[in-house]
């Protein structure tokens, strides 16, 4: 079985995959976030596949400006596609509290996201996200929007504490819920380094289906987002 990272998304046909990605997504993607996906391939080689996809990035932009999201918090930042995605679709004012165990992949997409004119609204924190969110719990922080694209066996855990994160009727969104397709594939099918997120993933997934706390939407955008909004 291959090492390699499979290609992300759930639209079995490529020709459809693609057909989404040129005539709605690539025309509306904003030049910088074109170079940093570009240059984080050129870095990182296939481990692009992290990034988060176009068409997802766009459905992102779109919700924060719907909900009106000022402050947010991103767990899992890696060059910043999806952080700066985050900081050109907040307004000026806005502020985002992003998280990351790797200061290199960051510094990056800073460049960009100083070109952008955005690199104020970002504060980024370098350190585990469970340390940090322990600590903003402490501190009563308040979020209107929390994006999760990390430490996939953590997530039943950060949910508790964005739960007290995020207010009241904001939203947390989770990637990756559909894990490359492998949520409905036979463990033996899954190369070996993805399958501890893969149980994981079914767990979690079962689990918010009945959780009380939340509305959710399971979003076939990119790879699965899962969009929680916070009802008590
Ligand atoms: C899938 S990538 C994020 C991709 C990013 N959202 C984008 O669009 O480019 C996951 C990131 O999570 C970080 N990470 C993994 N475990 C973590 C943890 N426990 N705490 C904080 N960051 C973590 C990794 O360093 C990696 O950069």
């Amino acid at each position: 079985m291959s090492d390699e990272i499979p290609p992300k998304g759930i639209l079995k046909s490529e020709a459809l995959r693609q057909y989404i990605l040129e005539t709605s997504a690539y025309p509306r993607e904003h030049e910088l976030l074109k170079e940093l996906r570009k240059v984080t391939e050129e870095k990182f080689g296939n481990l692009i596949e992290m990034v988060i996809p176009v068409d997802e990035g766009i459905f992102l932009s779109m919700l924060l400006k719907i909900i009106n999201a000022k402050n947010t918090l991103e767990l899992g930042v890696f060059t910043g596609y999806s952080l700066l995605t985050t900081a050109l679709a907040l307004p000026e004012d806005g502020r985002i509290t992003a998280i990351d165990i790797d200061k290199e992949a960051y510094e990056v997409g800073l460049e960009f996201m100083k070109k952008a004119g955005v690199d104020h609204k970002i504060n980024f924190i370098y350190c585990d996200g469970m340390e940090v969110l322990d600590k903003l719990v402490n501190d009563n922080q308040e979020f209107d929007f929390i994006f999760a694209d990390a430490d996939k066996p953590n997530y039943v855990n950060f949910l508790e504490r964005f739960l007290k994160l995020v207010k009241v009727g904001g939203i947390i969104a989770f990637d990756n819920t559909l894990w490359f397709s492998f949520v409905v594939e036979e463990e033996e099918s899954v190369p070996e380094f993805m399958r501890e997120s893969r149980a994981a993933l079914i767990e979690f997934n079962k689990k918010l289906a009945f959780d009380p706390r939340v509305e959710i939407s399971q979003i076939s955008v990119g790879d699965g987002v899962t969009l929680c909004r916070r009802l008590v």
